[in-house]
């Protein structure tokens, strides 16, 4: 007999969750909450670029997605009701240097994960989409509505998925959320879990490193931008922000349809901004110095997330940066080296 989701009071329905790239960055901060709420939460990760220290060792298991047998297998055992997906690779410049990855680990093992949901009858799925998929779009803030011409191999990879999902609701019945974040950022209050990616590419982290010592200055990736200091400007939304959304996507699944809403807090900050707040909330100069732009990167990416209000009920409780740069201090200054010991 399949184990029924659990109702208990208040209309809380509580869930067998299994949460694929749950040991990573976005996904660790996903499974606390899931696990907080009395969710039931299977994290299936391989590990590629996750930590297994960064999610509780009962509830992992090691894999890939392309493992249709294990994948199917842990779906079954575990009776789940719905997937998180958070595995991918999600780095804007290697996707440029490095399409074939993409493509086979963005495209390729979702399909296969979607195959295998299908096989053991789950149909309801929480994915992991992006602010990549629109690209450079010419109007500010971006809304659901604005056309998505992603000009990355990484922003095509996740549209194809947004589009699959689509077809699958249409066809086979599946519920499905496309989560389109706007930058991740800041960590757990408590400072347990955090960011941690080997090499780092994303700037947060990576200025913070250098006011840790851990290195002599930021590169800021270009200054010649067509925005007010020249610098790239970004929507930083707090991970913390993002696991909410997820649960509150979770109830909110229905067969044959789709919820695809943006994810940020509709104010843009450059890079520039981003390292005097680095330097306000760390009390370090930070130096800064100019360099290349970086290929594949938009001047400007800022979240209408009107509908994600509307629709899920749910706005980003994080607005002032210098506030999520403070939750990404507390973990890096407690965790100079990540989860390594
Ligand atoms: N970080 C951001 O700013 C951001 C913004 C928008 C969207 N996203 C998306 O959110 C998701 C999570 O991002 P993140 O920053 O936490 O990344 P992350 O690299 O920290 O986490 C991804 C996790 O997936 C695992 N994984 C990758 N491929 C796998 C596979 N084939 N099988 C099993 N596990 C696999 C990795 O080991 C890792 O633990 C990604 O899908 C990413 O595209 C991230
Ligand atoms: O050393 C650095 C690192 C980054 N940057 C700049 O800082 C900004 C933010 O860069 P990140 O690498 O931190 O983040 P991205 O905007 O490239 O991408 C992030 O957000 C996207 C959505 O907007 C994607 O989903 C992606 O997965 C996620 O990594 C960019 O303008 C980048 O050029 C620097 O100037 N120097």
């Amino acid at each position: 007999m399949r184990f029924l989701s659990t109702i208990v009071p208040l209309g809380l329905i509580l869930m067998n969750v299994l949460v694929v790239g749950g040991a990573g960055y976005i996904g660790s901060h996903a499974v606390a909450r899931l696990l907080a709420e009395g969710h039931r939460v299977v994290v299936f990760d391989n590990l590629s670029r996750g930590h297994a220290q960064s999610v509780p060792a009962e509830t992992f298991v090691k894999g890939d997605l392309t493992d249709s047998a294990l994948v199917e297998k842990t779906l079954h055992e575990n009776e789940i009701d719905v997937v998180m997906h958070f595995a991918a690779f999600a780095e804007v410049g290697e996707s440029v240097r490095e399409p074939a990855i993409y493509y086979q680990n963005n495209v390729v093992a979702t399909l296969a994960l979607l195959e295998a949901m299908r096989q053991i009858d789950v149909k309801k799925i929480v994915f992991s989409s992006t602010t990549a998929t629109y690209g450079q779009p010419e109007k500010m803030p971006i809304a659901e509505t604005t056309p998505q011409n992603p000009i990355n191999p990484y922003g095509f990879t996740k549209l194809v998925i947004e589009r699959a999902l689509a077809d699958y609701a249409k066809a086979y019945g599946f519920g499905y959320a496309a989560l389109r974040y706007f930058n991740a950022a800041g960590a757990k209050p408590s400072g347990e879990i955090g960011e941690h990616h080997d090499p780092e590419s994303h700037l947060i982290p990576i200025v913070l490193q250098v006011a840790l010592g851990q290195r002599e200055s930021i590169t800021i990736f270009g200054d010649d931008y067509p925005t007010p200091d020249g610098t790239c400007i970004r929507d930083y939304i707090h991970v913390e922000d993002l696991a909410d959304a997820h649960l509150r996507a979770l109830e909110r699944l229905k067969p044959g349809e789709g919820i695809c809403v943006n994810l940020g807090t509709g104010k843009g900050i450059s890079v520039r901004e981003i390292v005097d707040a680095c330097r306000e909330v760390t009390g370090h100069s930070i130096p800064a110095v100019i360099g290349e732009r970086r290929p594949g990167d938009p001047a400007e990416l800022v979240a209408d997330a009107r509908l994600a209000e509307k629709v899920l009920d749910w706005k980003a409780k994080y607005t002032n940066v210098k506030d999520v740069v403070a939750t990404a201090w507390r973990w890096h200054q407690s965790h100079p080296h990540g989860y390594e010991t």
